[in-house]
């Protein structure tokens, strides 16, 4: 997508190329790009700006050895000091030019206050941006939100909207080194030769009419992790940023209420998990309580996920940690309990105490939580941790802190702890199967009975009851500990897949392996309706989503493979997967193989679709017998 912007409309996208790849961008995350320094005639001023090729008038932020002043840089340009000091990138010292200005790292009111004037005006100006949307898409090119991105642009923001200040969310997007988003944005009619209107800070706010003082982000933090306050000693200036800091976060809070009233959790949840409407029901009331303070602040949030492999265990895990840190990896922290089945492994938990090997390795736990102690922490198949480590992370549910091998103490009320566990999976999997069954014959005699408007419901519940009488006493015989079952807030049951959910996994298979036949081999991939349900004949209830990937591998990329080995792929042509069957057969429900559909299991064909429509079946050989052709897939 790229590439063939560059041809198009070159010069500027080349610059544009060479300031996300160039080398120094990504040591020292600057924009000052050393090794781009020549700018054609053409290409953008902001573009120019941003590979150091024009000098900067206005003054920027700069710290040094935890010390703050102001300063006016010589060969900075507009776009970085603006850019860096309104989204998120405080200069280091590493990045200072030659020819700026010498300043002696001491604080001075004068700068301190000019600092925060600078910030206030400069983060105050995205809250008054022209529209939400499109704010809110300069936020998340800033952010490399890619997804946020694509679906703010598709509910109509504006690709070529300007921050009060002058800039684009490409600008943003390129300045912050933010690859995907700027691919997303070029796809999407950003235009790479808009011109930085910024001119000056002052002038700029001054036109705006922006008030300087108002909404700055006084939790802003350099590279050294200091906020401003860190840098405040004088009386006035602390006073000032105080209470900048409690209105900002008062906003901050209503910005993200409105943004979860908005798109609410629920419906990001579902955007990657298919089915489990249950599981994402549970989970997502859980968080919406505890987002908004309905919950008890002295303990953690406690889930364990319970079903069998390749559900979206996991991937519920992931997406909900996604959700609470904005991608952050830090956020995210994920043990396997399985390596903690022995007695002695409760010290690769936390830590072992001091004179013990491994002292000062810390724990695995420990030190992930340490980093970010209100992560959303999985612990995988916590059925096969030692008694040992149950309690330890009971003490952990119950007190909300752990105490490491150091003697250090982590609170994480904050956390949200996941287990998952395959225990009772087959019982969980076989009740489902029973009352989807029992739905589908209602269904079907309904039907029978001509009670019109008859709908084929895949819905279902699990039964309090069964919850009661037969998953509880078997997670009981396993745990053996009423009170470790007691502080779990939720149990959340994740089921087999329906076959319309089944369909939706595989229609999700399909179009990853027709985008990647775009984007690798310029080949358009289609496919009948009609596939779908063969291939869902390979689900397996025992590997979930994990069957449906290994049969689209097995039976469609393993052909597409073998007809580019073979040279039957023209380059740019069109492709159509098909049922071979003429009495193509739909599996009516996967939990229920048709009798007829084992005896003779319907094939797949590749078919090529000419410039005039008409089709030709492709005769793939076999790689194993290459006299043969490929009928067995
Ligand atoms: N409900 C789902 N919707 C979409 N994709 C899914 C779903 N369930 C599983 N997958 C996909 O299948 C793969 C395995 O899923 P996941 O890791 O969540 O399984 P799990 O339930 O945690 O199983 P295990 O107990 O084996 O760890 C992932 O690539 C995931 O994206």
């Amino acid at each position: 997508m790229l590439g063939s912007l560059v041809l198009r409309t070159a010069p500027a996208p080349r610059l544009l190329l060479q300031l996300l790849r160039s080398p120094s961008l990504r040591r020292n995350g600057s924009a000052s790009g050393q090794t781009v320094t020549t700018a054609g005639r053409g290409e953008p001023q902001w573009l120019r700006a941003a590979v150091g090729g024009r000098p900067a008038t206005s003054p920027t932020f700069l710290t040094r050895g935890g010390a703050a002043t102001w300063g006016r840089q010589g060969e900075r340009t507009e776009t970085q000091c603006f850019l860096a000091t309104t989204w998120g990138r405080l200069p280091s010292p590493e990045e200072t030019l030659p020819g700026q200005d010498s300043w002696n790292g001491v604080p001075n009111k004068a700068g301190l206050s000019m600092w925060a004037l600078a910030t206030a005006l400069v983060v105050h100006c995205y809250s008054k941006s022209p529209s939400n949307k499109d704010a809110a898409l300069m936020e998340a090119a800033r952010t490399n939100n890619v997804q946020e991105v694509s679906r703010l642009l598709s509910e109509g923001a504006d690709v070529n909207a300007r921050h009060r200040l002058g800039w684009t969310a490409l600008m943003v997007a390129a300045i912050s080194r933010n690859d995907s988003v700027v691919q997303v944005l070029l796809a999407a009619g950003a235009d790479p030769n808009l011109g930085d209107d910024f001119s000056s800070v002052y002038k700029t706010a001054k036109e705006q009419g922006i008030h300087s003082l108002e909404g700055a982000n006084p939790l802003q933090r350099n590279e050294m992790g200091h906020t401003p306050l860190d840098y405040a000693r004088e009386g006035e200036v602390m006073k000032l940023l105080r209470t900048s800091e409690a209105k900002y976060q008062e906003k901050q809070r209503k910005r993200e209420a409105e943004e979860r009233r908005r798109f609410p959790l629920e419906q990001r949840l579902k955007e990657h998990i298919i089915g489990q409407e249950n599981a994402i029901a549970t989970v997502g009331a859980a968080i919406r309580r505890k987002e908004n303070g309905w919950y008890d602040e002295e303990h953690p949030l406690v889930f364990l996920f319970l079903g069998s492999s390749g559900i979206g265990k996991t991937e519920l895990a992931k997406q909900t940690a996604k959700y609470m840190h904005k991608d952050a990896k830090k956020g995210f922290i994920r043990l396997d309990m399985s390596e903690f089945q022995e007695r002695h492994e409760v010290a690769k938990f936390i830590g072992s105490p001091p004179g013990y090997i491994g002292h000062e390795e810390g724990g695995q736990l420990t030190k992930k939580l340490k980093q970010c102690p209100n992560a959303v922490v999985l612990f995988d198949e916590v059925d096969k941790a030692h008694p040992d480590v149950l309690t330890i992370m009971l003490q952990l549910f119950d007190e909300g802190r752990l105490t490491d091998g150091k003697g250090k103490t982590i609170d994480c009320k904050d956390a949200i702890f996941i287990m998952t566990s395959n225990v009772a999976s087959d019982e969980i999997a076989q009740h489902a199967l029973q009352l989807r069954q029992e739905a589908l014959e209602m269904s079907h005699n309904r039907l029978a009975e001509n009670l019109g408007d008859v709908q084929i419901n895949d819905k279902i519940t699990i039964s309090k009851n069964f919850k009661e009488n037969v998953i509880r006493p078997i997670l009981k015989a396993h745990f053996r500990r009423d009170e470790f079952l007691g502080r779990i807030n939720e149990i959340v049951y994740f089921l087999p897949f329906c076959h319309s959910e089944l369909i939706q996994l595989v229609n999700k298979e399909l179009n990853f392996w027709a985008k990647r036949a775009k984007q690798r081999h310029n080949i358009t991939l289609l496919w009948d309706r009609e596939v779908a349900d063969v291939l869902v004949d390979g689900y397996n209830v025992h590997y979930g989503a994990r069957s449906i990937k290994h049969e689209v591998e097995r039976r469609v990329v393993n052909q597409l493979a073998a007809a580019y080995e073979q040279d039957l792929l023209p380059g740019g042509c069109t492709l159509r997967i098909t049922v071979e069957d003429s009495d193509k057969q739909l599996l009516k429900s996967p939990e229920l193989p048709s009798p007829q559909a084992e005896k003779r299991p319907p094939k797949l064909r590749l078919e090529i679709i000419d410039k005039d429509s008409k089709t030709h079946k492709l005769d793939i050989r076999a790689p194993l017998h290459p006299e043969k052709m490929c009928h067995s897939l």
